[in-house]
């Protein structure tokens, strides 16, 4: 990958053919920071797709001392941390990786402190961390450095921590801390999100004791170690949605592999509420779609099970070619509307009243060719999707942010007969 790539999409094209949804990068970047726990031997995680937010977790894992293996094409990679040799992460990774985060509670664990840099990551507003150090504290650690977040302590205790919001990352670090706490912690008002659950399912498999899976209160059981595995991680809801996503934009009909569609049935709801046709055969999913003339829908984005924060900017390129007006409301993030500047220079009529989260989508639009420059992951799949609806050439920049959440999009795009290429 170089700076100087792009990708360019010439649309119109409605899309045939089936589509295998990847490994899920939100469940597999906890998991290996949980991989470098146990104190001996290697873990395995398969499902793991060679994005970039996972290769900077690689390198994270390396620096601090721990062997890994990854195999791209056998998607798998295993990890031996028995000798870890150092805690304080370098910001040249940190600063590309908002998971950076999750690497708190394992190097606690094994070598007493962690100096965490300034975390990367989408840039969504805010941001803040302050329910994690919140929670690391009640555990018992000390925070020794805001500034640059030097954190330490290793004998913890069980405690019962409350999350003023379901934070999703926040909860996994608690839960991972409070598996080798002494004792019983309770996580109230955790995230619930099916990544969550199969990070749980994760710690469980490595002997951790959790219960309340998948609600919004987690039991946590400390154990005095935890052992390696081998696991195969949950596939990519994320990833599953573009896919649903991309047939409802550009017309035609695609079946897509490896869904679970429990976890995804807002989004099943709001795309059929547009006049997609969503058919649920067990695991694969057939998306049909006339690709114009949808309806407008309503959106207001909500911790699982509610509507996804991550599918807002994509149903809003949805929104964009729908006959009428579309409202939505994003309430997770102060700064999630990025895409609208870019979908503007494709010809979209949006107001945007950032202040209170409120974007109003004036529908239909006749998507015209622009050269984009979207500033994260979803963004720039918000603008994939335009282009796919957009008969002329979009370009979008910047295509590090694309391949730190989807892999190989170009070619499982042309695998479906769009027209998207990498130059
Ligand atoms: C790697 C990963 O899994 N990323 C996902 C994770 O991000 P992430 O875990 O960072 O998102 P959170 O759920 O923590 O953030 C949600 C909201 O809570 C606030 N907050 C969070 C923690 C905290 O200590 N203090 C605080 O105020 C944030 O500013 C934000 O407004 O969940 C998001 C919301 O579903 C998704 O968009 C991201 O794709
Ligand atoms: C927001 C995302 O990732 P991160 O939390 O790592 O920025 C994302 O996956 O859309």
């Amino acid at each position: 990958m170089t700076g100087q790539e792009f990708i360019e999409i010439e649309g119109g094209t409605p899309l045939s053919g089936s589509v295998c949804v990847q490994g899920s990068k939100n469940a597999i970047l906890p998991m290996l920071a949980a991989s470098l726990l146990p104190e001996k031997g290697c873990s395995v995680i398969r499902n793991v797709p060679p994005l970039n937010d996972i290769l900077v977790a690689f390198e994270l894992m390396r620096y601090v001392g721990a062997r890994v293996d990854y195999f791209p094409n056998e998607k798998v990679v295993s990890v031996d941390a028995t000798h870890l040799t150092r805690s304080d992460l370098p910001e040249s990774l940190t600063c590309r990786l908002r998971a950076s985060v999750l690497f708190i509670p394992p190097l606690l664990a094994r070598l007493g402190e962690v100096r965490l840099p300034s975390v990367g990551g989408c840039p969504l507003g805010a941001r803040n961390l302050n329910y994690h150090y919140r929670g690391f504290a009640r555990l018992g650690a000390q925070i020794t450095s805001e500034d640059d977040f030097v954190i330490s302590g290793e004998d913890f205790t069980g405690t019962t921590m409350y999350l003023d919001f379901p934070s999703h990352t926040g909860t996994e670090n608690l839960m991972m801390a409070a598996c080798y706490s002494t004792g019983v912690s309770v996580i109230e008002n955790a995230a619930s999100d099916p990544e969550i659950t199969d990070f749980a399912n994760f710690l469980i498999k490595m002997g951790a004791k959790i219960h309340g899976l998948g609600t919004r209160t987690l039991t946590v059981e400390g154990v005095p170690a935890l052992n390696p595995i081998d696991y195969y991680a949950m596939n990519d809801r994320l990833d599953a949605g573009l896919w649903m996503m991309a047939a409802g934009i550009a017309g035609g009909k695609i079946s897509i592999i490896g869904v679970a569609p429990g976890d995804i049935r807002i989004l099943i709801e709001k795309m059929m509420q547009m006049g997609i046709d969503i058919g649920i055969n067990g695991h694969v999913l057939d998306v049909s779609s006339p690709g114009r003339h949808l309806k407008p829908v309503n959106v207001l984005t909500c911790p699982y099970p509610g509507f996804a924060t991550d599918f807002q900017p994509a149903i809003m390129a949805l929104s964009c070619v729908a006959d009428g007006q579309s409202y939505i409301r994003e309430r997770i993030f102060d700064k999630r509307f990025s895409q609208v500047a870019e979908l503007r220079k494709l010809g979209a009529s949006i107001e945007l009243d950032e202040e209170d989260g409120l974007a109003i989508v004036n529908g239909p639009t006749t998507f015209r060719g622009a050269d984009t420059n979207p500033d994260n992951i979803r963004a720039a799949s918000c603008i994939l999707l335009a282009g796919l609806a957009c008969p002329e050439k979009t370009i979008i920049r910047n295509v590090y942010q694309i391949d730190r959440g989807h892999f190989d999009i170009e070619s499982r795009f042309q695998q479906l007969g769009a027209r998207v290429v990498r130059k």
